[in-house]
């Protein structure tokens, strides 16, 4: 049985937003340590000041190098598995980079996690990995297909790896709606890439919540994934400007190098494995081998008529809906109050 108290955890790129966030729920449920694996000394002192607790171990290195990551693990019972590249536009212009932090890296982490016999390791993927069209996309994909392989390849192993991916985060760096407040608050008209595009939302919390579900529930390759509402752009961009009072101005930019009208979380083909959980659905390992003749007398029925579930798809929010979504967040809280 997997359990948070009195446990050592790995966050890799823990100083992110992703680890500072799950390394606060960790220290409330009792674990011993956290380790705090990255390679930006810099922010690692920055949390190693706010968070000021003994319990943080802090490890400096990189993801590709096997070494570093050793260290890290030693000792420890679980990993989740945050660091990567994952800013679109650099990817497309460094694919190699995002090949060897996001899939080596990737596979560095696993197998670190096997031979230093870890229980669990949780690695974050996203939307942009089901029909990839972007290079930081693709290379989520294959560090999925990584995570599935060591799965089927290695049935004997103490640790269980499994995947869960999850869309935009709300208010996360460099993303839209910090952009759109940036705009409102110099009074510029708020650009939108293409109003019906839509996007599914998703809180921090909620990303820990889809990562610690894994955590509990997790059977070697499983692929987890957390519904979520979503909404087009245009919706986004009203709700913004309505929240902080002012009359939507919005500006039609089109759509960047990269990106897709919509984003899915599950292919068909996923969906019609995947059992729902409520909040939630999980996807099994697909562990059929590598014997081709049994592929072909026994393939998958069902395939043809299922769905994707997608941004387009899933539940619509309209502007009030969005609004109350993004009046939640603790960072437009701030923005709203400081402009009272
Ligand atoms: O000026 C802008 C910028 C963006 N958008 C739109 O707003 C939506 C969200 O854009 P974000 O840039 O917030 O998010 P992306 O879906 O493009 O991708 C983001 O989330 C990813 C994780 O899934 C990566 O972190 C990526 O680098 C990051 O930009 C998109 O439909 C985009 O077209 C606009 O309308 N106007």
């Amino acid at each position: 049985m997997t359990q948070l108290a009195g446990a050592t955890i790995v966050i890799t790129g823990g100083t992110g937003s992703f680890g500072r966030t799950m390394a606060r729920h960790l220290l409330t449920e009792g674990v011993a340590r956290i380790h705090i694996f990255s390679r930006d000394e810099a922010k690692q002192d920055e949390m190693r000041q706010q968070f000021s607790d003994t319990r943080l171990r802090f490890f400096l290195g990189d993801v590709r190098d096997r070494h570093s990551v050793d260290s890290a693990m030693t000792g420890a019972d679980y990993a989740f598995h945050a660091a990567a590249l994952k800013q679109v536009p650099s990817c497309e212009f460094f694919p190699d980079q995002a090949v060897k932090t996001n899939v080596l890296g990737s596979q560095n982490v696993i197998e670190s996690a096997h031979e230093h016999e870890l229980r669990s390791v949780v690695c974050l993927s996203t939307d942009k990995a089901v029909y990839p069209v972007n290079a930081m996309g693709m290379s989520k994909a294959l560090m999925e297909k990584t995570a599935q392989a060591f799965a089927r390849n290695h049935p004997e192993s103490r640790t269980t790896v499994s995947i869960t991916r999850y869309g935009n985060v709300m208010y996360s760096r460099g993303s839209v709606i910090p952009l759109f407040v940036r705009l409102i608050e110099q009074g510029k008209p708020l650009t939108v890439t293409e109003p019906t595009m839509t996007r599914f939302l998703m809180s921090l919390d909620e990303s820990v919540d889809l990562v610690k579900h894994a955590f509990f529930h997790a059977e070697p390759g499983d692929l987890f994934v957390k519904k979520a509402p979503a909404c087009t752009v245009a919706t986004l961009a009203t709700a913004v400007a309505e929240l902080m009072g002012v009359e939507p101005d919005l500006r039609k930019i089109g759509m960047r190098h990269g990106e897709k009208m919509w984003e899915t979380l599950l292919s068909r083909e996923e969906k019609i494995k995947a059992t729902d959980q409520g909040d939630y659905f999980r996807v099994p390992l697909d562990a059929r081998s590598l014997d081709y003749s049994k592929y072909v007398e026994d393939g998958e029925d069902g395939t043809v008529t299922a769905e994707d579930y997608d941004s387009d798809n899933t539940e619509r929010l309209d502007v009030e809906q969005t609004k109350a979504l993004v009046a939640a967040l603790p960072e437009m809280q701030a923005v709203l109050e400081a402009r009272r």
